[in-house]
């Protein structure tokens, strides 16, 4: 007998996923066990890209959760609600789910696992960080035994593409936004893209597996890419770096708390992450005694994507196939605890910054004198264009608490040669 899929969605991941599972040949036999049983979506009369019978379609969502019939679905809608009541609601009637939703697994995977593992069943979610990198199943299972310090990555293929372009082709911001959102890469509200929600979603997911505990998704340090300017992606070239947004989870090596956070950031050129570009993601994990393992493919888009999520239906349709009713400990997510996440203030780090001055002599000097009274040192210090009247100067530190550089900076606000601070990025 077939394995019954209910897909709930038929967007951009939603009709890759079906294209594949309706060209079988020359994939994993197991494929031709799965009948695309039904498929919810919100509106029936949209052109789709995909055929599939009219009795199979259905704007019921809710009946296909219900639905004795079905094995496993696939939630493939995106947003918060109605996505996190179905998932709970199809687990507490005993199904599988496959899902891409990173938001509300971020937000609501300590609810969903709870359900998932009282009634003895599965949440997979492959596609939900790096699209079809596997990424999820390595954290869990092959890079189980090690000791995880760090997992940090370009997880956001939209914004990935964005700074690509705006880097190599001088690119405006919008009109790149724009041809994300039309080749299907972009949230359905690119917000969650542009402001680093998206990242800081995928870094507390993988987070959560690399270090074994629940994550607080507000105590994750989350900046966007709005404030990022072709000046600094300029200057940033001149210095030896790239700029990317990077997510970023580590251990402190003194003590057992982590450090979780989305920001952008200069990248030397020579970092494994520099030279990842376009709508590819990388997810660089560092742990003993492994070493270092970068995983890197496209992070989003259909096709992609489609491959995550089938992988998961195809991990789910071997459980079906099996008769154990022990449930595999390599697959369900059993964490009680919540890791505990350090303040961005506490953070060291070396840090970007870029001053408009007044054009007057020692400006320099003064920047340093402020510097060096909490404690700043300075690894460069760079002074070659003008804005109109003003004198342009970027300064590179050497390690720092970021505290300490957020006083130093607030007093150099107050010096009277310096007219603002345009931009404040961290440097890796
Ligand atoms: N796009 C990508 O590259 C990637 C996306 N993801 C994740 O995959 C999920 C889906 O993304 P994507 O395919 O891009 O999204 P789309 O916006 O392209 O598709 C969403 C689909 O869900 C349906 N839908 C949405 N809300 C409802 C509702 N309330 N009731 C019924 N149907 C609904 C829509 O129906 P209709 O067609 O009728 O409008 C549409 O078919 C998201 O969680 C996203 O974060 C993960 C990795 C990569
Ligand atoms: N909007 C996301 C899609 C994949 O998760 C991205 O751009 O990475
Ligand atoms: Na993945």
């Amino acid at each position: 007998m077939g394995v019954k899929l209910g897909i709930l969605g038929l967007g951009t991941v939603g009709t890759g996923t079906v294209q594949l599972l309706q060209d079988v040949v020359g994939r994993n036999p197991l494929l031709q066990e799965i009948e695309i049983y039904r498929v919810g979506v919100r509106s029936l009369d949209k052109v789709r890209e995909v055929e599939l019978p009219s009795h199979v379609l259905t704007t019921d969502l809710e009946a296909i959760v219900n639905d004795r019939e079905v094995d496993i679905v696939v939630e493939l809608i995106g947003g918060l609600e109605p996505a996190r009541s179905l998932i709970l609601t199809a687990l507490k009637n005993g199904k599988h789910v496959v899902t891409a939703n990173k938001a509300a697994i971020a937000r609501f995977g300590a609810e969903i696992f709870t359900t998932a593992n009282q009634s003895g069943v599965y949440v997979l979610l492959e596609a939900a960080v790096g699209g079809g990198i596997p990424v999820i199943q390595p954290l869990k299972q092959s890079l189980s035994v090690n000791r995880i310090n760090t997992v940090s990555g370009i997880v956001n293929g939209t914004t990935n593409y964005i700074l690509t372009r705006m880097q190599t082709e001088g690119s405006n911001f919008s009109d790149v936004l724009a041809d994300a959102q039309r080749l299907g890469y972009a949230e359905a509200d690119p917000t969650a893209d542009v402001d680093g929600l998206d990242a800081a979603d995928k870094i507390a997911i993988l987070a959560s597996l690399g270090f074994g505990g629940r994550i607080n998704l507000e105590d994750v340090y989350c900046e966007g890419i709005r404030q990022v300017s072709k000046t600094d992606i300029t200057y940033a070239e001149k210095l030896g770096f790239v700029i990317k947004l990077l997510a970023i989870a580590k251990q402190y090596t003194d003590s057992s708390s982590l450090s979780v956070r989305v920001h952008p950031t200069l990248v030397p050129k020579t970092h494994p992450l520099a030279s990842i570009n376009g709508v590819y993601n990388a997810i660089l994990v560092e742990g003993e005694p492994i070493g270092q393992v970068m995983f890197f493919g496209p992070g989003a888009g259909a096709g992609a994507t489609a491959s995550a999520v089938t992988s998961d239906i195809l991990n789910l349709v071997a459980v079906l196939k099996t008769s154990t009713t022990q449930p595999n400990p390599l697959l369900i997510c059993g964490h009680q605890d919540y890791c505990q996440i350090s303040p961005i203030t506490e953070l060291v780090t070396r840090f970007y910054a870029r001053f408009l001055t007044k054009d007057q002599p020692g400006v320099i000097g003064k920047l340093g004198t402020c510097f060096g009274n909490y404690g700043v040192s300075l690894e460069s210090v760079v002074q070659t264009g003008f804005q109109g009247e003003l004198a342009e100067i970027v300064v590179v530190t050497h390690d720092v608490r970021e505290g300490d550089f957020r006083q130093a900076l607030a007093a150099i606000e107050n010096l009277e040669a310096i007219d603002s601070i345009p931009s404040l990025l961290r440097v890796l």
